[in-house]
């Protein structure tokens, strides 16, 4: 274990499978090649770029390396389908016995060589952004908020759909910490981090964006949609006891306050009305949502 979040060892390391693997397949090739056997359905028909284990592992987590690095991850797939379009036409021509092209085994050597830097820089990207992590709650500091912000908004007016930043308060919190002290005070927040994560969908991220605040982006189809995963998650937190120790367990509550994102508008201007939202809601009571006004 490296001591980092599970999840990102199990990405890093299929991330450098994937890599061992498409090296390994280059190594097939390349034999293939010089003794001029047939290379396989896999490597001739067209869409070999999406049959390889490394094209369907890239394909089924294309939205992590979009939230690292969108334009990036689209020059990943763009390399790696050159790759095998080149390697396509040198291994076609080899088998009717004719030499393979020069330009194609450049744009071979080329592709590989940016598809492997790309991946490395992704590696990066991946365990720098989990060394961003809250050590408490294991959720995302708010660093990423903006890239993650900004990908999901042109999302949105891609689909036609909607986005809200949602700001999660939670309700009277300094009087736990003033009666069970500090120590006890990081539990609770580390145990209403887990539910508020189980509760929400796993393409919404959660943040932890202050102390005893949470940030949310929420993807709808429509306000009503919106209004009812706020309740959902009102009264998910409202009946998940959170215990304090072997006898006593307390009930938390948390106040939102929600901004539909403009969809030109940018962070900063949303999650000031959102916080603005989320004032009334306390000032009304708390344990409730607040909507700001469009
Ligand atoms: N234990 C612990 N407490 C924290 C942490 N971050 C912030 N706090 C505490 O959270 C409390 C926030 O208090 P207030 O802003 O007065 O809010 P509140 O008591 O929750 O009241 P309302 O938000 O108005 O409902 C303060 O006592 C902070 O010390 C943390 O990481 N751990």
């Amino acid at each position: 274990m490296s001591g980092l979040p599970a999840e990102t060892d199990r990405f890093t390391a299929e991330l450098d499978a994937a890599v061992e693997a498409h090296m390994n397949w280059t190594r097939r090739i390349l034999r293939c090649a010089v003794v001029r056997s047939t290379p396989g359905d896999d490597v001739l028909d067209p869409q070999a770029h999406a049959l390889c284990h490394f094209g369907n592992w890239f394909m089924a987590n294309r939205g992590q390396f979009e939230m690292l690095d969108a334009a990036a991850a689209g020059r990943v797939d763009a390399v790696h389908q050159a790759m095998h379009d080149a390697i396509r036409s040198i291994c076609t021509r080899v088998m009717q016995g004719q030499p393979g092209s020069e330009a194609d085994l450049e744009t071979f050597e080329q592709s590989q060589g940016e598809l492997i830097g790309l991946l490395a820089r992704f590696k990066t990207l991946i365990l720098s952004k989990a060394v961003q992590l809250d050590p408490l709650t294991q959720l995302p500091l708010r660093y990423g908020i903006e890239n993650d912000f900004r990908l999901y908004q042109k999302e949105a007016r891609r689909n036609r759909t909607q986005l809200y930043v949602a700001i999660i308060d939670v309700d009277h919190f300094k009087p736990i910490n003033d009666t069970y002290g500090h120590p006890v005070g990081d539990r609770v927040l580390q145990q209403l981090a887990a539910t508020l994560k189980a509760a929400l969908r796993a393409d919404e991220p959660l943040y932890r964006y202050g102390g005893e605040e949470f940030l949310w982006l929420l993807k709808c189809k429509s306000g009503a949609e919106a209004r009812q995963s706020a309740r959902r998650l009102l009264a998910t937190v409202g009946t998940t006891p959170v215990p304090i120790d072997d006898e006593e367990t307390l009930r938390l509550t948390v106040t939102l306050g929600l901004a539909l994102a403009g969809e030109q508008e940018d962070l900063a201007s949303v999650i000031k009305r959102a916080d603005l939202a989320l004032y009334e809601g306390k000032a009304a009571g708390r344990n409730r949502y607040v909507i700001a006004e469009g």
